[in-house]
């Protein structure tokens, strides 16, 4: 089947058979495999990889699998039929069962090694050999690189069963943490933020594990009991799943000259990374420096904008390590994240994730990465002081670069041209005191109201009086605060073009009006349990139009505050990391 086809929509990918000549298996040969691998990929029991990129690795296949959902908007985009989801060799594929592939696909995958450091600190002991070597990839298997209408896809199973660098876990992704993930990386997707994308959800009918959760109405902090929940997979997909922890992997055995290879495959890593996320972007004939810097240039805008967007769309990630920032410039893991409800500047949902991985910490937590990512790009430049030199000063200037991203940002949400810091600072007080919910406050402040009554809809005055708060004056100093606002807006219109529409139009688009509230998500997660994938099915719909009006009915059910009773209870106002 040609691309010409595909992309003209004049035929439909419904097999897998469809698929295989799409596939691509280059990176087996720009990479280095993991010497003491088995070729056939039996490794799943933990063990330490002392060099290489890759190890091949078979997925466990989950045990008698269901269709759960998978994503129209992607398939659209790869030019798959909507069919193929439910397709018998396909929906094998996707639950890890690489048997079933055509001959030409390969039936064994891969799994990465990555380092982790936390807020730019290096850590080994989470490995269990307390070397770093037996960390990385323990329940995600990538089973496929396809190039279609030009773009490339890696493709990677979550909770597709035990690698080497599963440090004697299971391997085991459960339905509740897949769905979480499913339905964000689509979300974030339609709000226009760079993610993984998802691909499909399949579930065990009959594969259970047991895992640490809430008891129903438990306000501990952490999880008050064992549950037995059913296992999934879930796909991801993305140009390549290289994370800075990766790099800095193998920028570590550069720098201890851990084997002779080691600068070498730390080269290669990095060309690997330019050819997948920055094709366009850097020339691959430059000389290596010159590539390294423009890489660092690249990932530090898009990473700053990337944080601004999270920012504005209210996402936390409450575990922004290394290992869970993409070295391409997008989201990536969606585990101990959350969507900011009411609004909090030290939001933070993940009670493993302290203060320094709250909501507005998120920049700072993003120079650390950055930071990390600037050191494991030095290995490649000892030879080179100049290059050093200028790698510096490209890391140093991070904050410049992500408070203009985030001064921007901060213009385009309240409809400004311009940045203005203190109406900025009094509203965020105010957002903080009442408080606002984030995601209903902006957008009805979008139609440019005259009074605070429509923004009322986003206050959550029960939560102000339950923490002791008195209401009196807080509608006042709102109404003080919309005033300053307007004037403000009045006075760059008349130096400026933009009509009232224009600019109630303009950010309507960047606030959007649904937003991922996780009491809405958790009763999926608990129908689906039980086979029924209906309302799973249309919380996806509805997120994934997440700027759109929608109907009355959708407004209804999915464009509410937080109930007052949610607040502080486990599994929806904060989680364990247990997925
Ligand atoms: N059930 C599991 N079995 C094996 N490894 C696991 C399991 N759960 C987590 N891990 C591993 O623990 C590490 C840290 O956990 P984290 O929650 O970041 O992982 P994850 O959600 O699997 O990751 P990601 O989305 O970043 O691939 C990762 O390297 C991950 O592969
Ligand atoms: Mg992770």
């Amino acid at each position: 089947m040609s691309n010409q086809a595909v992309r003209q929509g004049e035929t439909d990918i419904t097999c897998l058979e469809d698929v295989a000549p799409l596939a691509d298996y280059s990176l087996m040969e720009n990479l280095v495999r993991d010497p003491d691998a088995d070729p056939e990929g039996q490794d799943h029991q933990p063990r330490q990889v002392f060099s290489g990129h890759y190890v091949p690795v078979r997925p466990t296949p989950i045990e008698n699998p269901a269709y759960a959902a998978h994503s129209p908007e992607l398939f659209r985009e790869l030019g798959f039929s909507d069919r193929l989801a439910q397709s018998p060799d396909f929906m094998a594929m996707f639950s890890g069962d690489l048997s079933v592939v055509p001959e030409s696909m390969r039936p064994v995958g891969w799994a990465c090694g990555y380092a982790l450091s936390i807020y730019g600190t290096e850590f080994t002991q989470q490995c269990p050999f307390q070397t770093g070597n037996g960390y990385g990839d323990g329940r995600a298997i990538s089973v496929l690189e396809m190039v279609n209408n030009g773009r490339r896809w890696e493709m990677q199973l979550k909770g597709g069963g035990r690698t080497p660098y599963c440090r004697g876990a299971d391997g085991r992704a459960v339905l509740r943490s897949s769905v979480r993930e499913f339905l964000a990386q689509e979300h974030m997707h339609a709000l226009g933020v760079p993610t993984s994308r998802s691909l499909s959800l399949y579930v065990s009918k009959t594969e259970t594990v047991m895992r640490p959760w809430y008891s129903e109405g438990s306000r501990s902090r952490e999880p008050d009991q064992l549950l037995e929940e059913p296992v999934a997979i879930s796909t991801r997909v993305a140009p390549s799943f290289i994370r800075v922890g990766q790099l800095e992997l193998f920028a570590r055995r550069a720098r201890q000259q851990a084997h002779p290879s080691a600068l070498g495959e730390l080269g290669q890593l990095v060309t690997h990374l330019i050819d997948r996320e920055y094709p366009a972007a850097i020339d691959q004939g430059l000389p290596v420096p010159a590539r390294v810097l423009m890489l660092a240039r690249e990932f530090r805008s898009r990473l700053a904008a990337l944080v601004a967007n999270w920012i504005r769309v209210g996402y936390c990630q409450g575990n922004f390590n290394s290992d869970n920032c993409a070295a391409g410039g997008y989201t990536l893991d969606y585990g101990p994240f959350g969507f900011c409800e009411a609004f909090d500047a030290y939001f933070q949902p993940w009670t493993g994730g302290g203060q320094h991985f709250s909501f507005f910490n998120q920049p700072v937590a993003a120079e650390k990465n950055f930071d990390s990512f600037c050191s494991a790009m030095q290995p490649l430049l000892v030879d080179h002081p100049d290059e050093l030199e200028q790698l510096e000063g490209i890391r140093s200037e991070f904050p410049q670069v992500m408070g203009t991203e985030m001064r921007t940002m901060w213009a385009a949400k309240l409809g400004l041209d311009e940045f203005e810091p203190e109406l900025f600072k009094q509203l965020v007080q105010l957002m903080m005191e009442t408080p606002v919910d984030y995601t209903i406050f902006f957008r009805e402040l979008s139609s440019i109201p005259e009074t605070i009554e429509s923004l009322e809809k986003g206050f959550y005055r029960s939560v102000h009086e339950a923490r002791g708060g008195n209401w009196e004056g807080i509608p006042e100093r709102w109404t003080q605060w919309l005033s300053a606002w307007r004037a403000r807006i009045k006075a760059e219109e008349s130096t400026g073009s933009t009509s009232m529409e224009e600019r109630s139009r303009r950010m309507k688009a960047v606030n959007p009006k649904y937003t991922m509230r996780e009491w809405l998500v958790v009763p999926t997660y608990q129908k689906a349990a039980q086979g029924e994938y209906q309302p799973l099915r249309d919380l996806q719909a509805v997120l994934t139009q997440p700027y759109a009006e929608q109907s009355s009915a959708v407004e209804s059910q999915y464009n509410q505050r937080k109930p007052l009773e949610l607040f502080n209870l486990g599994g929806f106002s904060h989680y364990s990391c247990s997925s």
